[in-house]
């Protein structure tokens, strides 16, 4: 049975259904599914937090990662067993859920954005996902402002989705943030297409791929990019 948890939004109580607005992936399942990014997709599922988060997020005119994309961060999360994450950018909390609903029980993600008003939405999402807020450490702050603060070498994962032309930047940053064995995840990273286009040349592509090919060629990185949703580039720290 679908559970129908009380969400309040800006003091009025709201039953979460009334935010549904994207057709979740569960309702396009059954159909037959026409190319394997659509079957990712669908496979990867959304609950009625989760699609509320992302009707919120496209209420604000922002891009959640895809249920796909979540499934890989989810995946990631649990696969290192991670007990502490950054995400840069957090939006209304769709990447926080799966990245908190992969990583241990007692972990904490600590998450950063410039908005203060859509981490106000995120903290209730991740209240009505189930997480104590002990779970969360959320931080409004530009990101390469706040990074420099945090522990050297302390973090299992680091997941960026804020302004593509600091990917760069943040990408340095997690190499300091990362144990050995942690890993890099930065979404968006083809560029709606334009990263394998060579006549595209505005400032966000070039960066994009500027650190797509700096992470290939550094030592100190394992890379592969990972097709779901926006796309990601994934890299494992030596
Ligand atoms: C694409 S949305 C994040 C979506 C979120 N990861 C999700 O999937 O639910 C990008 C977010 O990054 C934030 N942002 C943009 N530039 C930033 C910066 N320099 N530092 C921190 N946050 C930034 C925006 O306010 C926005 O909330």
């Amino acid at each position: 049975m679908l559970r129908e948890p009380r969400f309040t939004l800006y003091g009025h109580p709201q039953p979460l259904r009334r935010f549904v607005i994207v057709p979740s992936a569960r309702s396009i399942g059954p159909q037959p599914a026409t190319n394997g990014s659509q079957f990712a997709e669908a496979y990867a599922d959304e609950d009625i937090v989760l699609q509320t988060a992302r009707s919120l997020a496209h209420e604000l005119g922002l891009f959640s990662v895809t249920p796909a994309a979540g499934s890989v961060l989810r995946l990631l999360a649990a696969a290192g067993s991670a007990k502490a994450v950054v995400e840069i950018g957090t939006g209304t909390g769709v990447s926080g859920v799966w990245l908190l609903r992969g990583m241990r029980a007692d972990g904490v993600l600590t998450t950063i954005d410039v908005e203060n008003e859509h981490q106000r939405i995120a903290r209730r999402i991740f209240a009505e996902a189930g997480f104590a807020p002990s779970r969360t450490r959320i931080i409004t702050g530009r990101a390469l402002d706040v990074l420099p603060r945090l522990a050297d070498g302390a973090y299992d994962l680091v997941f960026v989705d804020a302004d593509p032309t600091e990917f760069g930047a943040c990408a340095d940053e997690a190499l300091r943030l990362l144990r050995p064995g942690g890993a890099l995840v930065i979404n968006g990273v083809l560029a709606g297409g334009r990263i394998a286009d060579p006549s595209a040349r505005d400032v966000e592509t070039l960066t994009i791929r500027e650190t797509v090919r700096s992470v290939r060629e550094s030592e100190e990185w394992i890379p592969a990019v990972i097709s779901s949703g926006g796309g990601l580039l994934t890299a494992v720290k030596r």
